[in-house]
């Protein structure tokens, strides 16, 4: 089977260091690919020559529908790409170490964090210990921290682990422990183990004491005292330094050249170095494509290592093997040259067994990446990549071009200090070196893209450079996944918002990669670039049929015509393979449900505003972000989180929309229902099988969306201002009497407090004393933070918020917020405190709003029996619709806060506000109609 390498040394054959197999089964697939493409011309085929005629009902629904099928038709035709030719590869690390064990490179490891609010520097720390305990010589690993939050927190909890290492990397290589990260490792320890072994003991002791002194720190918000004075690196802190706002800070905190940094078994230890980039307000730092190009720079200087290996800082290394096994591609003799960068895939530790937000990416690492690697071109995610630093650094492909082992990379001055050294290459991290460079655009990871990763990738693979993926049966790397509704949403969009710019740009693969990448790989890479545009069609499909049925109009052909056999062909063989992929690549039926649930929830949400953010984009208007996600989630979360519970809870505009297309489907079926029981019978089936069969799906799996917004009672569950948009708007006009104040309050810092502390009475607004009459009523009240001083000051700092009742109670404890919108239950009559604290030099404008629910209704007939249950149920209505009067109010002080801070800035936050809102009016328009409708019906038979 195995081919020995065409090269020989000293006239030994040499065998390949990694295997390529084709995956099994190709040609039943593509047998079975190709009858579904005929059902799915078929399907062309009745929409084509069944068109409505002008003036017929239903012809704008049909075209529409044609429309999307085409869409789908054609897409569905691309993701064939990344089934058609999957491998499978395997590597041979005793070969490797056989011939190479002397010569293997220098590998430089960059871990990115960016903030430590948000990726707690514990997390960082375990991230940063497991790829320093690799399988590998420790003289040739060298770990490099890059913090954007430059938080002097996640520099003591480095400092911290670079005392722990000398503990835990000879412990680990002694005992062949694995994962390498301490937290994953005496987490999945039995007790036995940690009794029985003294050596087991103590190394977690220790672990214990450091894990300790980090929360505590970091808990506390500051670093011990005695600490901070015993390290050099602490005075790099200083009081005007601000997360967005400091000098370039460098520590070398193990040098490996120095003979004394050893661990307690006297082996050498690897380089590990701190750095937190210059960040300038004024100065764009382009994310995380910026904090690598820095990092580039700066290790080029201290270890120079050919190889670079990157991870975000949730993904802990957890095959201590993955460096040799990545190095068997690289160094393969015969094919090894060709190759840029190895990708592992992106495994997660903290996915539940159904995976509710379908966050494990299962189908894209067990199938589809291996259809890319058929290509040689599987794409650069960002975390968990191997890359060659000169093609990193814009190297184009040559034949000639072969890895040169550690030879290339000796560029020692053993007499420099690791003091001067900072000094020296401190520079190369600053915001100035990049002026007038090719940096991010030739050089390094590209910038202006929310996908640096897969355009760096593609430019790369464009000048004729491969690339392997490598999915190893022991994950290679575990990281975080989101865990809330909101984050997962969010992540969707910044990732389809970026490949689809791409698309839109001159690196689109189905134009620039011609000739220049194999047609098969355009088109796979073309699936990902285009998943944007898929909501157009999906919000279409997922409407517009269950729309029709309320009016009664059939759009699919009826049970008894034969063009109902390729819509159901197509329908379950693309459902049912799709089932099949899912399990045999790990995953549960229920867990496949669930997916299919996330992709309707990206699609139509993620999806579209990443579409029209792009188009905005296009125009001038938008502008890229990056928003990290939250890999924190608190205890009660959690809980729900294991327990498979989706959480909502934030009102975000993608979840009004979710709402709202979720009760579009749920008022059509339940009227289609009502219309079978009562009139019509057996006839809707007939004509309207199909769309009742796709409204049904539908509501079916939104059942979790409903019980979020009707049943639920657990924080977890969809706000309360949601439900009220998606369900009540429109219905009646509220009863009671409400008292809004809306104040502009400047805050100033006091400089000797740093703080100032203003008070707003409450008692100032309710100023009419009947209006407090009743204990236990609601107080409803939210803020925006509109403006900061500085024309640079783009983006608002957070204020404090804090809430107390008339006793001096604590009501609610808000921090760092730029907006928010709560309630509380006035239990007391008297004056609340409502006391901002503002922490930033800036003046600070809030938009401050706040009103106490109150209604009458409830409280003058609540004796009255009879009435009980329906003045409760309109009792509840008026709250809702309090709700939403003060949702707009929060949104139209967002939007306020936005169009300033957008003067002398890019329109785009207003832009994008006004088309948040624009979604909302556009939702609350269809809802009324639809209840109209509805009730409309209702009143219709009752009057019968
Ligand atoms: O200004 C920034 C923003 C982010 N990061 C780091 O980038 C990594 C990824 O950020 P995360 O919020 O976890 O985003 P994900 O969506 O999980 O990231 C995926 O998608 C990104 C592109 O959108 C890639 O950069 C990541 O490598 C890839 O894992 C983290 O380590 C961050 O600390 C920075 O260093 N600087
Ligand atoms: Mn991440």
């Amino acid at each position: 089977m195995e081919k020995p390498n065409s090269e020989h040394r000293n006239g030994e054959v040499l065998l390949p260091l990694f295997e390529t197999r084709r995956a099994e089964g190709r040609i039943i697939y593509r047998t079975f690919a190709t009858s579904v493409f005929v059902g799915i011309l078929l399907i062309w085929m009745y929409r084509a020559s069944n068109v409505p005629k002008l003036g017929e009902e239903g012809r704008l629904g049909w075209i529409g529908l044609f429309g999307a099928e085409l869409w789908f038709g054609f897409y569905w035709v691309l993701t064939q790409a990344t089934r058609w030719n999957r491998v499978h590869r395997s590597t041979f690390k005793d070969r490797l170490s056989q011939r190479h064990e002397n010569e293997l490179p220098k590998v430089d490891i960059f871990v990115c964090t960016a903030n430590h609010e948000i990726e707690p520097p514990m997390m960082v720390i375990n991230t940063v210990l497991s790829v320093m305990a690799y399988d590998y010589p420790p003289e040739k690993l060298a770990v490099y921290l890059q913090d954007d939050g430059g938080s002097n927190l996640t520099f003591y909890a480095l400092l911290e682990a670079s005392r722990f290492c000398q503990h835990w990397i000879p412990f680990c290589k002694k005992f062949n422990v694995e994962p390498r990260s301490p937290a994953a490792y005496f987490a999945s320890c039995s007790w036995d183990a940690i009794i029985k072994d003294e050596e087991f003991a103590s190394v977690q002791k220790l672990y214990e004491e450091m894990e300790n002194r980090v929360t505590t720190a970091v808990k506390l918000g500051r670093i011990p005292e005695n600490t901070s004075l015993k390290h050099k690196g602490f005075t790099q802190w200083n009081s005007s330094s601000t997360r967005r706002d400091h000098d370039t800070i460098l520590q070398i905190l193990i040098d490996g050249r120095d003979p004394n940094a050893k661990d307690i078994v006297g082996c050498t230890l690897p380089t590990l170095v701190y750095l937190a980039r210059e960040k300038r307000p004024q100065h764009p730092h382009n994310f995380k494509a910026g904090a690598m190009n820095a990092l580039i720079r700066v290790s080029s200087e201290i270890s120079n290592g050919p190889l670079i290996l990157n991870v975000d800082c949730d993904m802990y290394s957890n095959n201590s093997g993955s460096v040799r096994d990545a190095f068997c591609f690289f160094m393969d003799e015969e094919k090894g040259h060709e190759i840029a960068y190895v990708q592992f895939p992106q495994n997660f530790e903290n996915i539940t067994k159904n995976d509710v937000y379908s966050s494990s990416l299962r189908v894209a690492f067990e199938v589809e990446f291996q259809g890319l690697d058929g290509y040689e071109g599987p794409m650069y995610i960002g975390t968990g990549c191997f890359h060659r630093r000169d093609t990193l650094c814009g190297r184009e492909f040559s034949k000639e071009y072969r890895i040169q082992g550690s030879r290339e990379s000796v560029r020692k001055n053993t007499k420099e200090s690791a003091d001067e050294l900072e000094a020296r290459v401190k520079d190369l991290a600053s915001c100035a070196y990049e002026h007038n460079t090719e940096w991010g655009k030739k050089m390094g990871l590209r910038y202006g893209c929310p996908v640096e990763d897969l355009i760096t990738g593609l430019s790369i693979l464009f000048t004729g450079w491969k690339s392997i993926y490598y999915n190893p049966t022991r994950k290679a790397f575990l990281g975080i996944a989101p865990m809330s509704l909101d984050q997962m949403l969010l992540q969707h969009k910044r990732w389809s918002e970026g490949n689809f710019q791409i698309f839109l740009s001159r690196f689109n693969p189905a134009w620039y990669g011609l000739g220049r990448i194999s047609p098969g790989l355009q088109m796979a890479l073309c699936t990902y670039l285009l998943r944007a545009p898929n909501s157009l069609a999906m919000i279409f499909y997922s409407v517009v049929p269950s729309l029709y049925l309320l009016r009664g109009i059939s759009l699919f052909p009826q049970v008894s015509s034969p063009w109902i056999l390729p819509f159901a062909y197509v329908i379950i063989a693309k459902y049912g393979y799709s089932l099949a992929e899912f399990l045999w690549s790990g995953g549960t039926v229920l867990g496949w449900w669930n997916d299919q649930r996330i992709w309707l929830y990206k699609k139509t949400t993620s999806y579209l505003f990443a579409f029209v953010d792009t188009i905005l984009g296009l125009v001038g208007f938008s502008e890229t972000s990056f928003i990290v996600t939250n890999k924190m989630s608190d205890p009660d979360a959690s809980q729900r989180y294991e327990k498979e519970m989706m959480e909502f809870r934030t009102s975000s505009p993608m979840f009004t929309v979710l709402a709202t297309l979720a009760m579009i489907n749920l008022i059509s079926l339940v009227w289609v229902a009502k219309r079978v029981v009562t009139d019509v019978g057996a006839g809707v089936f007939e004509t309207m099988a199909l769309q009742i069969v796709l409204c049904g799906v539908l509501v079916m799996i939104n059942v979790p969306l409903y019980s979020a917004l009707f049943f639920r009672k657990d924080t977890g569950k969809m706000p309360s201002s949601i439900t009220a948009k998606s369900v009540f708007t429109g219905i009646s006009k509220p009863l009671s009497t409400q008292s809004n104040l809306y104040l502009y309050i400047y805050i100033d810092r006091i400089y000797e407090k740093a703080q100032l502390r203003f008070y707003q009475l409450l008692s100032q607004i309710i100023k009419d004393e009947n209006s407090v009459e009743y204990e236990g009523d609601t107080i409803h009240f939210s803020f925006v933070v509109i403006k900061s001083e500085g024309s640079w000051h783009y983006a608002p700092d957070g204020v404090d918020l804090v809430v107390k009742g008339p006793s001096g109670e604590q009501l609610e404890d808000f921090r760092d917020k730029t907006s928010e919108k709560s309630e509380f239950m006035a239990r007391q009559k008297g004056v609340h405190q409502f006391c901002f604290i503002n922490k930033s030099p800036y003046h600070e404008t809030i938009d401050f709003d706040v009103h106490e629910a109150h209604f009458s209704y409830y409280d003058q007939h609540a004796k009255d029996e009879h009435f009980n249950p329906l003045l409760e149920q309109i009792s509840k209505l008026e709250e809702a619709l309090y709700n939403i009067q003060f949702e707009q109010h929060w949104l139209e002080a967002q939007t306020d806060s936005q169009a300033i801070v957008n003067e002398g800035m890019s329109r785009r936050v207003l832009h994008k506000a006004l088309w948040e809102s624009a979604a909302l009016i556009g939702a609350s328009v269809l809802q009324v109609y639809l209840l109209r409708r509805l009730f409309e019906r209702k009143l219709g038979t009752s009057r019968v």
